[in-house]
C-alpha cells in the first residue's frame, strides 16, 4: 500500500530563511509519529507542505514532491492538479483555522462531510439524517455529545480541538495532521486532546502527525519521533532513544525548551554532547 505521507526533499524558504531544509520522509498508513523541535525549528512549516497549505520551493527535477496515499499534494512548487482528491483523507486538527466559532458543534463537524456530499447540497449545507447520525456520533466518539448544539466559540480550547478531531472522523480521514493540538492547554485537557487522538488512529487505522513542544507527551504516546532543528530532520527513529541527555546532545541549550525542567541539565559550553554532563 501506497504511504500515507510522502515527502522527497521537500525545502521551503521565506526570505533569507531556510525554513524547511531538504526532508525526506515516509509515514506508513496508521503509524503515530510525533514532530519535535525547538520553537521556530520547522515543525508547523513541514506540516502545511505536507497538507498542501503551504508550496515547497521549486527546486531541481524530482525534488519537492508531496504525496499521500499515492496522490499528489504537490510537487516541484505547484499544488498537484487534484489536490482536493488528496485532501478528501487527510484531517487537519490546527489551532488557528480550525473551527467556525459562530457556528454549532455540529455543524462544524459536518463540515467534514461536504467532500463526499454533491456541490449543491454542500453549498447549501443540507445535511441529511444519516450525515447529521454520524457526526453526533463522532462527537460522543470524542466526549462532547453534550455540546452538540452550542457555537463552537463557547467551546474551552481543548473541547475545540476534539471537535476538529471528530470533523476528521466524519471526513473518514486515513491521515491526521495535528500542528501543537496542546500547545495551549492545561495539563489535564492537553492529556484528553492526546489520549483521543491516539485512539482515534488506534480503532480506525488513521495515520497520525502530530507536532509537540513538550517531548514528555511525544516519548509517552508515539514510538517513532522525528526531530527537527533549524529546518532539518537531525532525528528519525524510536522514542525509546530520547532521553534529556540525548535532546541535550541534539540540541544543546535549546534543548530547555524541549524537556520537563526537573530533567534539564545546562551542558557545559565545550562539552554539551558528553554524556557524562547529563542526566537520562
Ligand atoms: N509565513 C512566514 N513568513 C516568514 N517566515 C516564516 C513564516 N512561517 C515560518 N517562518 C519562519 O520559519 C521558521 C520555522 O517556523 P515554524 O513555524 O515552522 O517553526 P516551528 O518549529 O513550528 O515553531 P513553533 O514551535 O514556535 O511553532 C521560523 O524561523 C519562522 O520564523
Amino acid at each position: 500500500m501506497a504511504a500515507a505521507l510522502q515527502l522527497d526533499r521537500v525545502s521551503k524558504t521565506y526570505g533569507q530563511m531556510r525554513a524547511v531544509e531538504n526532508v525526506s520522509l515516509t509515514i506508513q498508513p496508521g503509524e503515530r509519529v510525533a514532530l519535535i523541535g525547538a520553537s521556530g525549528s520547522g515543525k508547523s512549516t513541514l506540516i502545511r507542505l505536507a497538507s498542501g497549505l503551504i508550496l515547497a520551493d521549486r527546486n531541481g527535477s524530482g525534488s519537492g514532491a508531496v504525496h499521500s496515499f499515492g496522490i499528489k499534494v504537490q510537487e516541484g512548487g505547484k499544488l498537484a492538479r487534484d489536490v482536493r482528491t488528496a485532501r478528501r483523507h487527510i484531517g487537519l486538527v490546527f489551532q488557528q483555522f480550525a473551527l467556525s466559532g459562530r457556528l454549532s458543534v455540529l455543524t462544524n463537524v459536518l463540515v467534514g462531510a461536504l467532500g463526499r456530499m454533491n456541490a449543491l447540497r454542500g453549498t447549501l449545507g443540507l445535511f441529511n439524517a444519516d450525515e447529521r447520525r454520524t457526526a453526533y456520533a463522532a462527537l460522543a466518539e470524542v466526549g462532547i455529545a453534550q455540546h452538540a448544539a452550542k457555537r463552537a466559540r463557547e467551546l474551552s480550547g481543548g473541547q475545540q480541538q476534539r471537535v476538529a478531531i471528530a470533523r476528521a472522523l466524519v471526513q473518514g480521514a486515513k491521515l491526521v495532521l495535528a500542528d501543537e493540538p496542546i500547545a495551549s492547554l492545561d495539563p489535564k485537557s492537553a492529556k484528553r486532546v492526546m489520549d483521543t487522538l491516539v485512539t482515534m488512529s488506534r480503532d480506525y487505522g488513521i495515520a497520525l502527525v502530530v507536532s509537540l513542544h513538550q517531548v514528555d507527551y511525544a516519548t509517552a504516546y508515539f514510538d517513532r519521533i522525528v526531530a527537527m532543528n533549524a529546518g532539518r530532520v537531525v532525528f528519525d527513529g524510536p522514542a525509546s532513544q530520547i532521553n534529556a541527555a540525548f535532546l541535550t546532545e541534539l540540541y544543546g541549550a535549546s534543548a530547555e525548551e524541549l524537556i520537563l525542567p526537573s530533567q534539564f541539565v545546562v551542558p557545559a559550553p565545550a562539552e554539551a554532547a558528553a554524556p557524562s554532563q547529563t542526566v537520562s
